[in-house]
């Protein structure tokens, strides 16, 4: 398979995209599809008929049909945890039980959704003006990235998201916010990660030092009820979810809380039914029609078979400024794997990096390199047909007019005659229009897709969210990886936990490598001078 798809890639890449669209004026119809309201066209990449049946033959090789109804019905996918993978059930607003172990997990899920929306109803009309969200990775990505998405909706208490272990995060966070009206929501999934509970602590410190009441303050989200019990949150401020929701696909259900809180139980609920639709819409197309398929068979044609080591998302949406950082963890979390499901080294590459920033800054960032640096960096363009300023149309117009402009580009570049044309006009003449006619090439040729939908409301965010998971979810079929674990973070989690009383001077740095031990001294000579 993957040898067919190589040889397949030594013709393209010597073909430019331009002529695939001279030799077919149906290509944009042909290399696009609409699901959900939402057009994803790659037409503006080297994939042709051949490819795209070539790549829609690995998802039969990999059996991808078993996999996802094996997802949607509960099985336990997640082999190394040996857990089922049903973020899926906590958008099931209208769907039928799902059974678990033999058990339908549906009348929890609602019947937990039913107590999210009477919190986040008392909350709402309470006098709380601040919400803080604590909590990090799965437990803050989503939220914060959809807090943001979905400004134009919230008109609840303002929000505020604390991940990090530095203290300047939390710091700066309280700093302004009255302890009366504000409410903690720690949200942790096990209620054991560092950065957490010990954020959790310090905002306690804080109303016990403004001298306000810790009751009522605090609510937590979290599958470890024990432990917030334990930590001093009483039942019925807490949320839980089971072990079969992974973190960062948590947003769906009580991690969402403080985005419910935001824009209200009805703008939650348009949000998880725009996350149902693409679930139906993912389990019911066919291959050369399925959204999620075609956007993962297009990332792997770039990754896996071209080679090219990251993939740039690129919202001409600034309210989507954090969906770079959230697609980071839910792909790179997921597919960053080297060995597949029965531990044996994969035979290509895992998935890409991710990274991106939204348009039009990224154009006086960093697209120089995309347009004329020697690597590739496939790009994923996203924009709105529609913005939310009425007054401010010509700003979204604008917005893409550049977000088009940018697609085009890459795909167009400037040939080397093109260059000298413009050199010439200037007037430069001889070895210097051509030294300067070199400058302004571009070489073109360089694959883009694009993401358009009608406008960031809940439900299109809802829509785009699942869109990515279930993206994730085919890469990791046909990889044959478990997309479902993440025990890379684990090693580090450890030494930071060795090394914390070593930077505190409690333990000695003896047997720690040269480097660290220079580290830790740097650190000792300065950390207690004023
Ligand atoms: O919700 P928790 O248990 O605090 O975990 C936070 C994050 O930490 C991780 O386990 C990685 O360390 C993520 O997968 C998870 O989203």
């Amino acid at each position: 398979m993957w040898d067919d798809l190589h040889a397949l890639a030594k013709t393209a890449e010597r073909r430019r995209i331009e002529d695939l669209f001279a030799e077919n004026d149906k290509r944009a119809g042909e290399f696009s599809l609409t699901a959900a309201g939402l057009l994803f066209d790659y037409s503006k990449t080297q994939i042709d008929e051949q490819i795209r049946a070539a790549l829609i033959a690995l998802t039969d090789a990999a059996g991808l049909d078993a996999r996802r109804t094996a997802m949607f019905t509960g099985a336990a996918i997640n082999e190394t945890e040996g857990r089922a993978v049903l973020h899926t059930a906590l958008r099931n607003l209208d769907g039928g039980a799902v059974h678990v172990d033999g058990e339908d997990v549906m009348p929890e899920v609602l019947e937990t959704l039913d107590r999210m929306e009477a919190l986040a109803r008392e909350v709402r009309g309470s006098d709380v003006t601040d919400v803080v969200n604590i909590g990090i990775g799965g437990s803050d990505l989503g939220p914060a990235m959809a807090y943001t998405a979905l400004a134009p909706y919230c008109d609840g208490p303002r929000c505020h998201f604390v991940s990090n272990v530095d203290g300047a995060d939390i710091a700066d966070t309280l700093r302004g916010l009255d302890p009366e009206t504000t409410l903690f929501i720690v949200a942790s999934k096990t209620f054991t990660t560092i950065e957490t509970m010990t954020n959790a602590r310090t905002a306690r410190a804080w109303l016990m030092d403004k001298g306000v009441s810790t009751d009522g303050r605090f609510v937590a989200l979290s599958s470890n009820k024990a432990a917030a019990g334990e930590w001093g949150i009483p039942e019925s401020r807490t949320f839980g979810f089971a072990d079969w929701v992974g973190g960062r696909y948590s947003m769906w259900g009580p991690i969402g809380l403080s985005l419910m809180i935001a824009i209200g139980p009805e703008g939650f609920r348009a949000f998880l039914r725009g996350g149902q639709e693409m679930d139906r819409h993912f389990e019911t197309a066919l291959p050369h029609q399925n959204m999620p398929v075609l956007l993962a068979l297009v990332g792997m044609w770039h990754n896996q078979v071209l080679g090219h080591a990251t993939r740039a998302v690129l919202p001409y949406d600034n309210r989507l400024a954090r969906l770079p950082a959230y697609l980071q963890q839910l792909e790179m979390e997921s597919n960053g794997k080297r060995v597949s499901m029965d531990g044996a080294d994969l035979s290509v590459n895992s998935g890409p990096v991710v990274w991106g920033e939204p348009g039009t800054n990224g154009q006086h960032a960093f697209y120089q390199l995309i347009h004329q640096g020697t690597r590739i960096v496939p790009c994923e363009f996203m924009v709105a047909a529609k913005g939310h300023e009425p007054d401010l149309r010509h700003h979204h117009d604008l917005l893409v007019a550049n977000c088009l402009a940018q697609s085009e580009a890459l795909m167009r570049g400037r040939s080397l005659d093109e260059a000298r044309a413009i050199m010439a006009d200037k007037g430069a003449e001889g070895d210097e229009l051509e030294r300067q006619a070199r400058h302004r090439v571009f070489p073109g040729n360089r694959p883009s897709t694009t993401l358009i939908y009608p406008q960031l409301t809940p439900e299109i965010l809802g829509k785009i969210v699942a869109l990515y998971e279930h993206r994730v979810f085919v890469e990791g079929v046909i990889l044959g990886i478990n997309s479902f674990d993440q025990w890379g973070v684990e090693l580090g989690k450890e030494l930071a936990s060795s090394l914390g009383p070593v930077v505190t001077g409690e333990a000695s740095a003896e047997g720690k490598d040269g480097s660290t031990r220079q580290l830790v001294e740097f650190v000792h000579l300065h950390r207690d001078r004023d």
